[in-house]
């Protein structure tokens, strides 16, 4: 769209001839100039014929333009960003993020109003100016309708004009990689540090808790959830011990833990649910191997660490993640309990490995059933994040090997970090060629033991909807019976985790197979 400005409509008393002026004249197209020669550094053609302006925009940024234009309609009809045009740009941006989730839009939306703000404040600044220099936009000629008619018929002053192409040139700037990688990270960066539970200590500290007093508060809130868990634990082990006769028996500890979970937190809600189906009428209470789980010496349950009722306190995430592994540790300390860890998105998996690891005195073989290797660095600026659990895990040497089978969402990183850390990725793309040697694996010989750490979107969506990322191309659910049930090896401990209730069918389809999958994990584990 090409865009011609005339000098019109200027006070009778400017001369332009007058030196001052032209001088102020040719500096702001100077700077005009400047920044059509630096616009390639931002992907962004822009093209003067004296007063004529072209553009040509990246449909992206043209949406978000469209954003800026109205917000910016707003603050022209109070002549700057007052308090009521800012409450509705704000209530405009909180409904976008309420209804999308979407954090990239929270990162556009939060640059749109930083340049804003800066292009306010210098309109202000430049207010005696724009006096002196009006223009009036004569004619527009239009290759396509866009934001610039807004202007037609319209008397500009022209250094307000000029601060909108700076604004808008910044905000394309923001919008490019890298800049806007780097600004939606430390958005990204700030709201984990929020989800992570900070901002209920900042709440504390609002109110002049005294620091001692929050953390005695969260101290015995700590005590209280593992004397839960270790008295419970110790019923059951003394149970065991008094009927006799069983190697190895699975316990239930549950961890409602979605925080750290990149998309979804609703895996915070599966303990319950899975719990609920595991003893639903509709099956009995026999594995498919003939294993009675109403029988103590094969199932037992210590309940679920309170992680809402910890976070509750303030307490951050690596206090929490200890708390997991201690808990874990007190099921293990009732011999001859195993855990079998119900998630929780897969953010668990890091602590609960940890502590086996420490409490057995050395690593064991994990196999992974995921369609995400989950081995990022960090991910999203968050070193605990459910993406990144398997990274923590290889970092701490808690596993010999690590087998990761399902895999059909992987990044360079991913493979990258695999190769580092020397992991067994075997992928959905190659499982028919696979198959047979993960139908018959031996694991655990000369280490601890083996986990499995089962991601119920290692499934195809077909056979497991309810979860966060829906991942297609998956194992079905008998591969994944297979796989286990061929396993040979002495499967110490074991998590099921990333069932999201809240996007499960309404007949509670995958509560059915998460229940079922830890049914046999039971079988797996109980001797
Ligand atoms: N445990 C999980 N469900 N992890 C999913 C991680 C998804 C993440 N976006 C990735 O690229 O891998």
């Amino acid at each position: 769209m090409d865009v011609y400005l005339m000098p019109h409509n200027v006070p009778s008393k400017v001369d332009f001839s007058y030196p001052r002026h032209l001088r102020s004249v040719a500096a702001a197209f100077g700077l005009l100039r400047y920044c059509q020669r630096s616009t390639n550094l931002f992907g962004r053609e822009l093209c003067f014929e004296f007063f004529s302006l072209h553009t040509s925009h990246l449909s992206l940024t043209k949406s978000f333009k469209n954003m800026a234009w109205s917000i910016r309609s707003k603050a022209d009809g109070s002549g700057g960003l007052d308090s009521s045009s800012m409450n509705s740009a704000n209530s405009a941006f909180a409904t976008v993020i309420g209804q999308t989730g979407d954090w990239d839009i929270l990162s556009a939306a939060l640059a749109v109003v930083v340049v804003e703000g800066i292009g306010a404040l210098m309109y202000k600044a430049s207010l005696p100016l724009n006096n002196i220099f009006t223009l009036h936009v004569d004619s527009i000629r239009f290759e396509e309708l866009g934001n610039y008619d807004l202007l037609k018929g319209r008397s500009l002053p022209v250094f307000r004009f000029i601060l909108r192409q700076v604004s808008l040139l910044f905000l394309e700037w923001l919008l490019q990689e890298p800049a806007f990688e780097i600004f939606s990270q430390c958005v990204r960066g700030m709201s984990a540090i929020r989800g992570r539970g900070i901002h209920y200590l900042h709440t504390l500290k609002a109110a002049n808790v005294p620091a001692e007093l929050i953390k005695n508060g969260q101290d015995r809130v700590i005590d209280a959830s593992l004397t839960l868990i270790r008295e419970r634990a110790k019923l059951k082990g003394e149970l065991l011990r008094a009927l006799g006769g069983a190697k190895a028996s699975a316990s239930l500890l549950g961890v409602p833990l979605g925080h750290n979970s990149s998309f979804l937190q609703g895996p915070a809600f599966a303990p319950p649910r899975i719990r609920e189906a595991i003893w639903c009428g509709s099956t009995n209470s026999s594995t498919e191997g003939g294993k009675e789980l109403k029988d103590p010496r094969v199932l037992t349950d210590v309940g679920d660490v309170p992680v809402q009722e910890i976070r509750d306190c303030a307490v951050d995430d690596d206090r929490l993640m200890n708390v997991i592994g201690e808990s874990v540790k007190l099921v293990m300390e009732e011999d001859p309990l195993r855990p079998l860890v119900l998630g929780g998105d897969h953010s668990i998996s890091f602590p609960v490995v940890r502590a086996v690891s420490e409490k057995l005195g050395g690593p064991v073989d994990i196999l992974h059933l995921d369609a995400h290797p989950d081995i990022y660095h960090s991910f999203e600026g968050n070193i605990y994040s459910h993406a990144s659990s398997f990274a923590r895990i290889m970092e701490g040497g808690y596993a010999r090997r690590l087998l990761q089978v399902g895999i059909r969402s992987i990044t360079s990183e991913g493979r990258e970090q695999g190769k580092r850390f020397g992991v067994e990725q075997y992928e959905m793309r190659t499982f028919s060629r696979d198959r047979h040697l993960l139908e018959n694996l031996k694991l655990g010989e000369g280490v601890k033991g083996v986990y499995i750490s089962v991601d119920v979107d290692c499934l195809d969506p077909a056979f497991a909807p309810g979860v966060s990322h829906i991942e297609p191309g998956g194992l079905s659910f008998r591969d994944v019976m297979n796989i286990l049930h061929n396993l040979q090896g002495d499967v110490v401990a074991a998590d099921v985790v990333e069932f999201n209730p809240q996007r499960d069918t309404v007949d509670g389809m995958t509560a059915m197979v998460a229940a079922k999958l830890v049914r046999e994990l039971t079988a797996k584990i109980s001797r």
